[in-house]
C-alpha cells in the first residue's frame, strides 16, 4: 500500500465529497468577485447622478454576505476533506501496524512508531486542510481577480503583475522569518515543558542537594529563549502588516495618477470601477499570503510523507505456521532461534513438557529464559525446528483463543487505562463470578472488596503494592481460566515476605494447570517443579 494509493482509493470512495468541495470553491472564487462588482455599479450610478434602488443595495449586501457564506462553506469543507484524509491515512497505518513482525518493534524506538501516527499525521493533516486543496482554491482566486481587473484596466493589471511576485518573495521571507522565530519558541517551551514534570518528580532531591539555583536558571534560560524567540517574530510582524499596506497604497496610487494623466487607454477607469479595481487590489494579498503559508505546509509535510511511505513499506509479517505436534504437550522440537539470525540465543533446542507438568526454567543471565516464553506466546516464530504449546502453533494462535491457552505473568505489572476491573479483564466481557472466582484463589478480594468502588475503583497503582499488584497480574492471567500459566520472574522485585505471599497464592491457582515457570533462585519455585536449564 502506498499513499498514493490509499489517496488515490479515497477519492474513489468520496466521489460525492469530492464533487461538493470542487462545486463549493467554485462558489466561493465566483462570489467573491461579486461585491467590488455591485459596487461599481452604485458608485458609477452615484457619479452619475442616479439614484440607486434598494434592490441594488439589498444586493450589495447580499453578495457580501454569499461571499462570506461561501468562504466559510469553502473551510469547513477543506477542513473535513483533510480530516477525512488523514482518518483514512491513520487507518492504513494502525491496520499496517498489526501486519508487522516483532522484530520491527524491536528496531524501532516506541516514540519513533508514535511520531509517526502523531506529528506526520498531523503533518498530512495540515497538507490537505491548509496545503493542497487551499492553495489550489486561493490560486483560482488570484487568477479570477487578475483577469477581473484586466478586463477593467489593463495598466493595473500590468502593475500588479510586475509587482505580485517580488509581493510575494517579501511574503516568503516574511513567513520564514516568523516560522523560525516560531520555531524557537516552541522548542524553548517544549524544553520548559518537559523540565516541569521532571522538577516535580525529583524536587525531594533537588531540595536534598540544594540544587533549586540551579533550577531557576535553567527555567530562566528556556524562558529568556523563548521571550527572544517571541520579539523576533513580534519585530517581522511589525514589519510586514505596514509594508503590505503600503504597497496597496502606492499601486492606488499609481493607478489614480496614470488615469488623471492621461493614460486612458491602460489606465482608463469609471469612478465606480476604481472602487471596485482598489478593492479587488486589497483582496489580492489575502490569497497571496495564504499561498506561501501553504507552501511552506507542504514542504514541511514532505517530510512526513516519506516518513508515513517508508513505513507503509515495511515487510508484512506472514509468520509460517510449523507444528506438526497435535498433542497436549507443550514442545519445543529442536528450535533454533536469534532475534538476529547471525546470532542465535539457543540451537537445536528440545524439551518436552507434558499436561500438568511443572516445569522452572533456568540457566545465566542471557541464556534465552524469557526468549523460550517469547516463542511459545507466539511473538517470534523459530529459525528453525518446531513449537508446540498444546497443539496449537503459537504464532498462529488467534487473539481469541490466547487467553484460553494460556496466562502470562511477568516480572512488573503493566496496567492499563480504567478501572481496577480492567486490569483484570483487559477490557473483555468476563462475567464478576470469573473474576471473584480468581481473587478469591489469590486471597486478594478482601484488599478489593475493601476499595472505594471495590472492582470499579478506577485504577492507580499508588492504591496497590509492589505485592498486590502482582497478584493483580496473576488475576488476569487465571480470570480466563487457561491450561497453561507462565511465569517469568514474577517475584524478582519482591521482598521475602511478599515473595511468600505471593508463591502462595501462585501454589492455589495452579493446581490442575500446566506452569512454567522462570527463575533466578530455586527459592522462587512455586514447589517441586522439573528443571529445565537452559545453557
Ligand atoms: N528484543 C531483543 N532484540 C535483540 N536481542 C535480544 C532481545 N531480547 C533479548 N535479546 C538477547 O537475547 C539473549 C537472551 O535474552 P533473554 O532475555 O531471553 O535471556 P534471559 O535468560 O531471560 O536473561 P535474564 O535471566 O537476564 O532475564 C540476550 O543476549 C539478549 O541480549
Amino acid at each position: 500500500m502506498t499513499m498514493n494509493k490509499i489517496v488515490q482509493t479515497f477519492m474513489k470512495q468520496n466521489k460525492k465529497w469530492m464533487i461538493l468541495l470542487i462545486v463549493v470553491i467554485g462558489c466561493s472564487v465566483f462570489t467573491s468577485l461579486l461585491p467590488p462588482l455591485v459596487l461599481e455599479r452604485i458608485v458609477n450610478r452615484l457619479g452619475n447622478q442616479r439614484s440607486i434602488s434598494f434592490l441594488l443595495a439589498l444586493s450589495y449586501f447580499l453578495c457580501i454576505v454569499l461571499a462570506d457564506i461561501f468562504e466559510s462553506l469553502q473551510n469547513a469543507c477543506i477542513t473535513i476533506f483533510g480530516q477525512k484524509m488523514t482518518h483514512a491515512i491513520r487507518s492504513a497505518l494502525c491496520q499496517k501496524l498489526s501486519r508487522l513482525s516483532p522484530q520491527y518493534f524491536h528496531a524501532h524506538k516506541a516514540g519513533e512508531i508514535e511520531s509517526i501516527f502523531t506529528n506526520d499525521g498531523d503533518a498530512i493533516d495540515v497538507l490537505y486542510s491548509d496545503g493542497i486543496v487551499s492553495m489550489i482554491a486561493d490560486c483560482f482566486k488570484l487568477i479570477a481577480i487578475f483577469i477581473v481587473i484586466f478586463t477593467r484596466s489593463k495598466g493595473l493589471g500590468l502593475l500588479l503583475l510586475v509587482i505580485t511576485p517580488f509581493l510575494y518573495f517579501f511574503t516568503r521571507w516574511a513567513q520564514k522569518k516568523m516560522n523560525k522565530a516560531q520555531l524557537a519558541n516552541r522548542k524553548a517551551i517544549a524544553r520548559v515543558n518537559s523540565q516541569v514534570p521532571e522538577t516535580i518528580r525529583c524536587m525531594r532531591m533537588i531540595h536534598g542537594f540544594h540544587a533549586e539555583k540551579y533550577m531557576e536558571n535553567t527555567y530562566d534560560k528556556y524562558i529568556q529563549e523563548s521571550y527572544q524567540a517571541i520579539d523576533q517574530g513580534n519585530i517581522i510582524d511589525s514589519i510586514y502588516s505596514p509594508v503590505i499596506l503600503i504597497t496597496q497604497a502606492i499601486v492606488t496610487a499609481i493607478m489614480m495618477i496614470f488615469a488623471a494623466s492621461g493614460y486612458r487607454s491602460l489606465f482608463g477607469l469609471s469612478v465606480g470601477s476604481a472602487v471596485a479595481m482598489i478593492a479587488y487590489v486589497a483582496n489580492i494579498f489575502s490569497p497571496l499570503e495564504n499561498i506561501g503559508m501553504e507552501i511552506q505546509n507542504m514542504q514541511a509535510a514532505s517530510a512526513a510523507i516519506h516518513h508515513i511511505q517508508t513505513f507503509l513499506n515495511e515487510t508484512d509479517w506472514h509468520p509460517e505456521v510449523n507444528t506438526t505436534i497435535k498433542n497436549n504437550d507443550i514442545c519445543f522440537d529442536h528450535v533454533t532461534f536469534g532475534y538476529d539470525p547471525e546470532k542465535p540465543v539457543f540451537q537445536n533446542l528440545s524439551f518436552t513438557i507434558h499436561p500438568g507438568e511443572h516445569v522452572t526454567f533456568v540457566g545465566r543471565t542471557g541464556a534465552g529464559k524469557s526468549t523460550i516464553f517469547r516463542l511459545l506466546t507466539g511473538l517470534y516464530n523459530p529459525d528453525a525446528g518446531h513449537i508446540s504449546l498444546a497443539g496449537y502453533c503459537p504464532v498462529a494462535l488467534k487473539p481469541e483463543e490466547r487467553r484460553n491457552v494460556f496466562g502470562l505473568v511477568e516480572q512488573d505489572f503493566t496496567s492499563v487505562p480504567g478501572t481496577v476491573r480492567d486490569q483484570i479483564t483487559l477490557y473483555a466481557s468476563y462475567k464478576d463470578e470469573e473474576i471473584n472466582k480468581a481473587l478469591l484463589l489469590l486471597g486478594f478480594e478482601q484488599t478489593i472488596e475493601n476499595l472505594p468502588h471495590g472492582l470499579d475503583t478506577p485504577m492507580d497503582e499508588d492504591l496497590f503494592s509492589k505485592g498486590q499488584l502482582q497478584l493483580l497480574a496473576i488475576a488476569r492471567a487465571i480470570v480466563s481460566n487457561p491450561s497453561i500459566l507462565l511465569l517469568d520472574e514474577i517475584t524478582a522485585n519482591l521482598d521475602a515476605q511478599t515473595e511468600d505471599r505471593i508463591l502462595s497464592a501462585l501454589r492455589a491457582s495452579s493446581k490442575g494447570r500446566t506452569v512454567l515457570s522462570i527463575s533466578h533462585r530455586l527459592s522462587q519455585s512455586i514447589g517441586p517443579a522439573r528443571i529445565i536449564e537452559i545453557k
